[in-house]
């Protein structure tokens, strides 16, 4: 029997979206989730979404995953169609909630996308052992999630999502439900993985702190309907430190964030 297994390194990281809109046919009329949405983003960024709820930042994601489909414009991923890149392997997604699957112990659930991806079952283990070092978790690999803390969970979901090498992170507000220490913590983490790795990363956030700290350029959504209200250049010098959250660069970056936001929200904006 032959096995194919979808080799993803093949693939770019770009992420390109035109005039993206997506309308939900709800009860009540419509919900216009997106409109119009315009973004380049170049392989190896790191890109954050940040909004007020229900602007659609889980709804871009969405789209660039596949798991919608646009009611207008065009999405390519990875220089493809959104399903040509799932099909290819193009990019992991991390869910807000760990999602692991208690029976399995932690080097199993990480192994879990490549044996539905038919590696062969040596490499199965030696990559999902080398992703668990990635996230610092080499130690816990026979333990069950249930033993872990929230935040050890969250870096098994990155490992499992990482496990087949995609050149794109898709990251729906992972440490949303952390202490902020915690936060703050698996931040440098993931900083030290994007750089070690050279992902194109796409991270959706709430925190205008995090937001800057992790991004080469953070993306301000507003809501109804949701649209990119714009974007702004992050200049902090890589590798970044928890010092540079101290910086007149951080608090200069994080007060554009702010007054888009509040621009989107209708708030008058304090100079
Ligand atoms: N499957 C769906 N059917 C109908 N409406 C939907 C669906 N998914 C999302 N919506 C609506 O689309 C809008 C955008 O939702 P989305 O989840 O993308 O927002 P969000 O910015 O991620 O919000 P949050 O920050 O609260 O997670 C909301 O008004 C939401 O109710």
């Amino acid at each position: 029997m032959t096995t194919t297994v979808a080799r993803p390194s093949s693939v770019g990281g770009a992420i390109s979206v035109r005039n993206l809109g997506m309308v939900f046919p709800t009860a009540g009329g419509e919900t216009v989730a997106l409109q119009n949405a315009s973004l380049e983003i170049g392989a190896g960024e790191f890109i954050s979404l940040i909004g007020p709820s229900g602007c659609g930042k889980t709804t871009l994601l969405r789209l660039m995953a596949d798991l919608l489909t646009p009611t207008s414009g065009e999405l390519r991923v990875a220089g493809q169609t959104p399903q040509e890149a799932r099909e290819q392997r193009a990019y992991g997604y991390v869910f807000q909630a760990p999602a692991l699957f208690e029976w399995r112990n932690v080097l199993s659930n990480v192994m879990l996308p490549l044996e539905v991806m038919n590696f062969p079952k040596e490499e199965r283990r030696a990559r999902a052992e080398t992703m668990l070092r990635l996230v610092g978790l080499e130690k816990f690999a026979r333990s069950y999630p249930w033993q872990l803390s929230g935040g050890m969970q969250q870096r098994v979901s990155i490992a499992r999502a990482l496990a087949f090498d995609p050149p794109i992170l898709l990251m729906d507000e992972p440490f949303g439900a952390l202490d902020e220490i915690t936060r703050e913590h698996l931040n440098m983490e993931l900083l030290r993985l994007w750089r070690d790795t050279k992902k194109t990363v796409v991270f959706v956030t709430h925190s205008i702190s995090e937001a800057v700290f992790l991004s080469t350029r953070v993306v301000v959504m507003t809501a109804r309907p949701g649209k990119i209200e714009g974007v702004v250049d992050v200049d902090l010098p890589q590798p970044r430190t928890a010092e540079v959250r101290e910086t007149p660069a951080f608090f200069e970056a994080a007060t554009k964030v702010r007054e888009l936001l509040r621009k989107g929200h209708g708030f008058d904006v304090v100079e």
